[in-house]
């Protein structure tokens, strides 16, 4: 802001100064005296209006300088005599200086009063515009000048305002000055302005000048302005009045120059001074900052300066500097508040701080509760999941888990239709047809998602695989659509690691990892065979002719071992079944389709068979897992098949759907299952409808267009997961039951001896008697069990046993140890197979009311299929023989098996009160495998099917009395009439 330049300065100083310069004086020109005329005169009036208006009778009527110094000093006559004109211009007048004698430091205190007085005054004065003075005028004289300048202009104000302010005031200044009007000019006083301020006349104002030149030329008192410059020049010579004038021109014009600097300088320090409030803002700010203590002091030593700055200012006295100073007070006041404030800010920000730090203690705990409350319901979830799986256990159902293969890449604009994968549920986008999205989940045993690793997923397989050991039979297989990952999962990939190996090796090795912590206790044999089934032939993999030779599937045997004929190669360590498994693999049929670069072509199946013997009790237990990779269902669109890889196709979807169809037929717990449809139905017969756990591992592909397959393939599985087996059993055996086996060995190794002789004497006899049957037919007749494959070893010769051993052992095997007449009955496996599982289809092949009436409704499959057909055939034809075996003339036992299996094929049926495993031995004694011993005998079973047809068979069963060896003489006798007896049993049935 450029400051209101008021250059005012006195022009009778100014022209004194030149004529100085040239070498005479105002005096010399009786100025000297004029001027103290003058003075004098200005004095004297005003005292006398300041006695007027005051009444101040310390003031002389004509006072000299010193007197009217001396009377005004004080301030308390200026103070009243302005307070007189401007009522309440100066609100605080000290009235009673105090006496500097009495009171002591009293000269100290009245002089601070003084200039109390006086600087308010001179404040003020300043304000309404007129000529002020130093206080140093007051207090040390020699420049009365000033003062009465001064007053005079006080006195001149005061007319102008009792003359009701008419004309302009002049002395020009504003009389009220606005409050915001801008800040007067703080003035360092030169000597030369001091002196004209002493002429009351300001350059600068023209008013003031025209006043001054009026007032004198009206008081004549004071020559104007043209009179003094003439009569300074008329007694200067002609030549030299152009250098004065000239250096009078030039010292107003320094005059003028030195001015400016002043007006300057005053500036620059009105500047400083605004400057200051904004410090105080800035000390606010740091007091916010928490360095309000610092900053306190700051504060306070600007104070002290600022009040050393108003001394000075008091020296000089400036409105402006007042003004500053108030301003200055005023935001002092304003930082006071704002620190009040920021203090109760701080504090209210400290409780808050306080109640935070509280409600973070209390959200903490809460949080600490919930979470432990979640890790509850985690337990407990845990918990259920375990009591399901359990009841689920007890309950017997198949375990399904449901795997999800990882994306082959990425495929854009393509959605995945597996929107959410639970621990046990999956949910699919299912299109449809409206064009509205649909969802639907599934629910599994569990749920793996793409990212599940191989650990991982064993890992939930493992306590299944463990229960192998106690003597359980399982089954886990692989299902789903062709390149869902069933291979991946049971094998591992092709060039499978430690981490990503599968299940199989998985598995193989905590079997051998847990026989080796058992060993103590507990001696275990593991054998393994790999099978594969091609285009409906069973193969084995551990041979390198396999491709050659079908194997027969025969379902529940004695020892668990379901294809005899195949390899079954003990091991003892994890890298030999990694051997056996590639070999296995090698020799699996794969081929690349659309679909999958190598897809299995076979369902293939590793069975693992566990022997185990208790070392302290001699109990032995088996137990075998059978661990199935199935061939992949395709669309043979999609796959693009053709020729030998189509016919393929059509094999695997083929025995897949027989697969779905024993699964429908078990969920919906039908009587009849039709295990034989399919070789991979048979093969998994005991697995799925037998005593053994069995787990299904589901996979479905996450790619958009096998969304059909996916669905279908999880509706299967949701299927599968709802069939109810019953309780797993262990097939343990105590050492009695042991020893019953081992009897039952040595009494059918006697029967095979006796059978020998039978043999002998029946040519002989033949060729005595001239029977009218075939040597065949005999030899059918005489066929044990044992001997029907020639590819066994014979059984164990025992000459300790005899017939009464035969019949102990019978006895025995009732459990109840009575001697309660038995039902013997020899009978084909299919037969037991029919009964046992509900095979319909069986039952029919074997039913027949009439003795020799083997019949008829054959499954077209079973009749080529299954050697056991043929035997019931063989055995009808031969049962209408009217011949007797002479068998029953050495062995009454044989005999009654005999008359039973003339008597009746369709209830052929081993009978064992002792064990399930007993009658299965003897069914399948003929099948037994390469590597195990013989150890089935005779075993007696009483029929518990409740089949209305075995019914009615039951009642023509032969109830054979327990015969001595005394008796067999009679036995044909006996036989015949069983036979009439029976015979006409049922002729009374069938009429009723
Ligand atoms: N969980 C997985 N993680 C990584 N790769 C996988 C996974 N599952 C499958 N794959 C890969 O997907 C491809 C097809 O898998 P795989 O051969 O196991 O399918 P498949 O169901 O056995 O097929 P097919 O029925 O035709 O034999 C393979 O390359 C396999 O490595």
């Amino acid at each position: 802001m450029a400051p209101e330049l008021a250059l005012s300065f006195s022009v009778v100083s100014v022209i004194e100064d030149v004529l100085q310069t040239h070498g005479s004086r105002l005096s010399d020109i009786h100025l000297a005296s004029r001027k103290a005329e003058e003075a004098s005169s200005r004095r004297n009036e005003a005292a006398g209006w300041l006695r007027k208006t005051v009444g101040g009778k310390d003031i002389p009527d004509e006072p000299t300088e010193e007197d009217f110094r001396i009377a005004l000093r004080s301030g308390i006559v200026l103070c009243n005599a302005l307070n007189k004109i401007q009522p309440g211009a100066l609100p605080k007048v000290v009235e009673v200086p105090c006496d500097s004698v009495i009171i002591p430091d009293g000269a100290a205190l009245s002089a601070y009063q003084y200039f109390e007085n006086v600087r308010n005054f001179l404040v003020t004065v300043e304000e309404m515009g007129l000529p002020t003075f130093e206080v140093s005028d007051l207090e040390q004289g020699g420049k009365s000048s000033r003062i009465v300048n001064c007053v005079l202009a006080l006195k001149c104000y005061s007319e102008w305002k009792l003359g009701g302010k008419n004309g302009s005031w002049k002395y020009g200044g504003n009389p009220k000055p606005p409050t915001n009007a801008k800040p007067p000019i703080l003035r360092k006083i030169s000597e030369p302005f001091m002196r004209s301020l002493s002429k009351g006349i300001t350059l600068g104002d023209k008013d003031g000048l025209l006043n001054y030149i009026s007032t004198n030329s009206e008081g004549g008192s004071i020559p104007s302005l043209n009179l003094l410059i003439r009569e300074i020049l008329s007694d200067k010579k002609q030549e030299e009045i152009p250098i004065v004038v000239e250096s009078l021109l030039s010292k107003v014009m320094e005059e003028f120059e030195q001015r400016l600097l002043i007006q300057q300088e005053m500036f620059k320090t009105t500047q400083d001074y605004k400057a200051l409030p904004e410090a105080e803002d800035s000390n606010v700010k740091s007091a916010c900052n928490g360095e309000e203590m610092e900053e306190d002091e700051d504060v306070e030593v600007k104070q002290k300066e600022c009040d050393d700055a108003k001394y000075n200012v008091d020296e000089e006295p400036n409105s402006q500097n007042f003004k500053q100073l108030e301003l200055f007070q005023h935001q002092n006041e304003n930082v006071q508040e704002l620190k009040m404030m920021v203090h109760q800010t701080k504090t209210g920000m400290q409780v808050l701080q306080h109640k935070y730090q509280e409600d973070m203690i209390y959200l903490s705990k809460h949080l600490h509760g919930l979470a432990s409350a979640a890790s509850g319901y985690q337990k407990i979830l845990e918990e259920n999941r375990k009591l399901y799986n359990q009841l689920q256990d007890l309950k017997g159902n198949i375990r399904v888990y449901c795997r999800v293969r990882p994306s082959k890449g990425a495929q854009p604009n393509h959605q995945c239709p597996v929107s959410n994968i639970d621990e046990g549920s999956i949910s699919l986008i299912v299109p449809s047809k409206h064009g509205k999205d649909g969802k639907k989940t599934f629910n599994f045993n569990r749920v793996f998602g793409p990212s599940s690793t191989q650990a991982e997923v064993f890992s939930d397989t493992q306590p299944l695989i463990r229960s192998v050991l106690d003597g359980f039979n399982v089954c886990i297989f692989a299902y789903g659509q062709t390149g869902s990952g069933k291979t991946h999962t049971m094998s591992g990939p092709d060039n499978y690691t430690e981490e990503t190996v599968g299940v199989n090796y998985r598995a193989l090795k905590d079997l051998f990892h847990l026989s080796e912590q058992r060993k103590d206790t507990i001696h275990y044999d593991i054998s393994v065979q790999m099978l594969e089934i091609y285009n409906e032939q069973v193969r084995d993999l551990l041979t390198t002719d396999s491709a050659n030779k079908r194997l027969e599937i025969r379902n529940s045997s004695h020892n668990g071992i379901n294809v005899p004929d195949a390899n079954l190669v003990p091991v003892s360590s994890t890298s030999e079944v990694l051997n056996l498994m590639n070999l296995g693999q090698k020799n699996r049929a794969v081929s690349a389709t659309a679909m999958n670069d190598r897809s299995s072509r076979s369902h293939s199946c590793l069975t693992v068979h566990v022997q185990g013997r208790e070392l302290a009790s001699g109990n032995s237990l088996r137990g075998c897992i059978h661990l199935v990779d199935l061939a992949g269902s395709e669309r043979v669109d999609k796959s693009e098949v053709t020729g030998d890889r189509l016919k393929e196709a059509q094999h695997i979807n083929k025995s897949l759907a027989a697969l779905g169809d024993v699964i429908a037929s078990l969920a919906q717990k039908q009587s009849h299952v039709p295990y034989r449809n399919s070789k991979l139905t048979q093969l998994l017969q005991d697995s799925l409808g037998g005593q053994a756990k069995t787990l299904m591992f589901v996979h479905v592909s996450p790619e958009p267009d096998a969304i059909g397959e996916t669905i279908s393939t999880l509706k299967f599985a949701e299927r599968v997961s709802t069939i109810e087996l019953g309780a797993a059993r262990a097939n343990k055996d105590s050492s009695e039951v042991k020893e019953l086996k081992e009897q039952i060995a040595s009494l059918k190794a006697a029967s095979a001896r006796k059978d020998g002789e039978l043999e002998q004497f029946h040519q002989s006899a033949n060729s005595i008697t001239e029977t009218p049957k075939s040597k065949s037919q005999l030899s059918s007749i005489a066929r044990s069990p044992t001997s029907s494959h020639g590819n066994r070893k014979p059984p164990r010769e025992d000459s300790s046993s005899t017939v009464e051993d035969k019949k102990r052992a019978t006895r025995k095997l009732t459990k109840r140890g009575s001697l309660e007449p038995l039902e013997i009955r020899n009978s084909p496996p299919w037969s037991y197979h029919a009964e046992e599982n509900g095979d319909e289809d069986n039952k029919e092949l074997v039913s027949g009311d009439s003795l020799g009436k083997s019949t008829k409704k054959r499954n077209d499959g079973l009749s080529t299929e299954n050697n056991h057909v043929g035997d019931c055939d063989t055995e009808s034809k031969r049962s209408s023989s009217p011949m007797l075996s002479p068998t029953f003339l050495s062995d009454p036992s044989k005999i009654c098996t005999e008359v039973a299996t003339t008597n009746d094929c369709d209830e052929l049926e081993l009978a064992t009160s002792e064990s399930s495993e007993s009658d299965k031995s003897w069914q399948s004694h003929a099948h037994v495998p390469k590597t195990t011993s013989l150890s089935n005998g005779v075993a007696a079973r009483t029929k518990k099917s409740a089949h209305p047809r075995e019914t009615k068979n039951q009642e023509n069963r032969s109830t054979i009395p327990s015969l001595s060896p005394s008796s067999s003489r009679r036995q044909p006798t006996v036989v015949s009439q069983q036979r009439k007896h029976l015979q006409a049993k049922r002729r009374t049935g069938n009429a009723k």
